[in-house]
């Protein structure tokens, strides 16, 4: 079971409650987003303009379980009672037995039966794109560190300016693939799509390769050779470049393509190459698909968010070059720290908006939930993966 560290103590022994729980059910996987607020006086509680505290000091923490085995997540929400409100002085219809959490994704509709029944719990539904634009401007907005560029092994975090943030192009590779251009907080438009995303990695490569799970899928890749089994332009052309148009003898012609002229088996191929061979094929379409719907709109900046990503430096790579490679290097590929809870911290968001007189403390968030955050140092930039193991410190008025 895959979920967050230990959270029902605090180091000083003292219950930690959890109040607010957001939930984004994905066709792969389930997202949860929820608040615990600090037992102690640890840290100063936050102070609005004239100096009176007033807001809740707490940690956003982050968890993900596979929507197959959604027994599990409603274990752990009813194990740990995330499902129990309150805390919140300043939240006016906020008692201890309300029992409604805020969901989002195709789930909330899916399975709102099976948490009425099992927890009795019913689910508030907002809608997936309002939230993966929430989201997103959240992160953009408030956090340090949040969007980075990729390109060669390197990875570097973007300075956004926030009086230029507008227009950009935000990827949601999940299951499938959502492209939307967003204009503002709450101004969008969903532009395109393609049923060829995480999905299909997932289900083709679980096929091909009788991998067990994704992160073995993802392993496999980093060992395999791709030129095993895709066709390059050099397997074409007598190992010459292709000079007139532009294409190098290591560009790839057809993906899988060897695998017609081989005369080979399934079994004789390696499945570390199949996965590299499928992951390079997604990843390059989608960093396509999405440079021609930037070029459509004019847009420079494109984020790319989705579990898919797993910051996989493999994956991300191949986005990038390939969104420099059509754009001739006018168009930026970015990648979010926090890409597979865009949603699951949209739906979060969407809890009832604050006094405007709190809206001042943060002016920087101008949020429903407002929000200061703090990311914690504890990322590793190496691995890449935040994988629900990293919270954020905050403060809720
Ligand atoms: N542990 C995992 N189990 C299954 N899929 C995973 C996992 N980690 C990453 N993925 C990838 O992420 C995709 C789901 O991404 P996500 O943003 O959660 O979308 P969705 O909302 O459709 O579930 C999967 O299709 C798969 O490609
Ligand atoms: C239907 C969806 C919005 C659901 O979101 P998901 O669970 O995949 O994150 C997404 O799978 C999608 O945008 N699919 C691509 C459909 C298309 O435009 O062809």
């Amino acid at each position: 079971m895959e979920h967050n560290r230990e959270f029902e103590i605090d180091g000083n022994s003292n219950p930690i409650q959890i109040s607010r729980l957001a939930l984004d059910i994905g066709g792969s996987l389930i997202k949860l987003v929820y608040f615990s607020r600090n037992s102690g006086d640890d840290e100063d509680p936050p102070k609005d303009k004239v100096g009176v505290s007033n807001g809740v000091n707490g940690r956003l923490h982050f968890a993900k379980f596979e929507t197959a085995k959604i027994n599990d997540c409603l274990e752990f929400i009813s194990a740990n009672k995330l499902f129990l409100g309150g805390g919140f002085q300043h939240q006016e219809n906020c008692t201890n037995d309300r029992r409604f959490i805020k969901a989002t994704g195709g789930g909330a509709y899916k399975f709102s039966e099976l948490f009425k029944e099992k927890l009795d719990i019913s689910l508030e539904k907002e809608d997936e794109m309002d939230c993966l634009v929430m989201g997103a401007n959240f992160l953009l907005k408030a956090a340090n560190q949040e969007a980075f560029t990729y390109l060669n092994g390197q990875k570097e975090f973007v300075q956004i300016d926030h009086n230029d943030l507008y227009p950009y192009l935000l990827v949601n590779i999940g299951s499938g693939v959502s492209m939307i251009k967003v204009d503002g907080y709450g101004k969008y438009e969903r532009v395109s799509g393609t049923s060829v995303g995480g999905g299909t990695f997932w289900g083709l490569g679980k096929l091909l390769t009788k991998c067990q799970s994704f992160d073995e899928l993802l392993e496999l890749s980093h060992q395999g050779n791709n030129r095993a089994i895709d066709t390059l332009v050099g397997d074409i052309y007598g190992g010459m470049d292709y000079s007139k148009v532009g294409l190098s003898s290591t560009t790839i012609a057809s993906s899988f393509g060897k695998a017609i002229s081989d005369n080979k088996e399934l079994e004789d191929y390696k499945p570390e190459d199949i996965s590299r061979s499928l992951l390079r094929m997604i990843s390059n379409n989608i960093g396509q698909i999405s440079y021609l719907n930037a070029l459509r709109f004019g847009l420079k900046r494109i984020f790319f968010g989705g579990f898919f990503i797993r910051g996989h430096s493999y994956t991300m790579d191949t986005i990038a070059v390939a969104v420099h490679f059509w754009s001739k290097g006018e168009a930026k590929a970015m990648f979010l720290r926090h890409e597979g809870f865009l949603g699951a911290l949209g739906a979060f968001m969407s809890y009832e908006s604050p006094s405007p007189d709190n809206l001042v403390v943060n002016q920087m968030v101008p949020l429903p939930v407002n929000a200061s955050l703090v990311t914690d140092t504890n990322f590793d930039t190496l691995k890449g993966d935040l994988n629900g193991t990293e919270s954020i410190r905050c403060s809720i008025y």
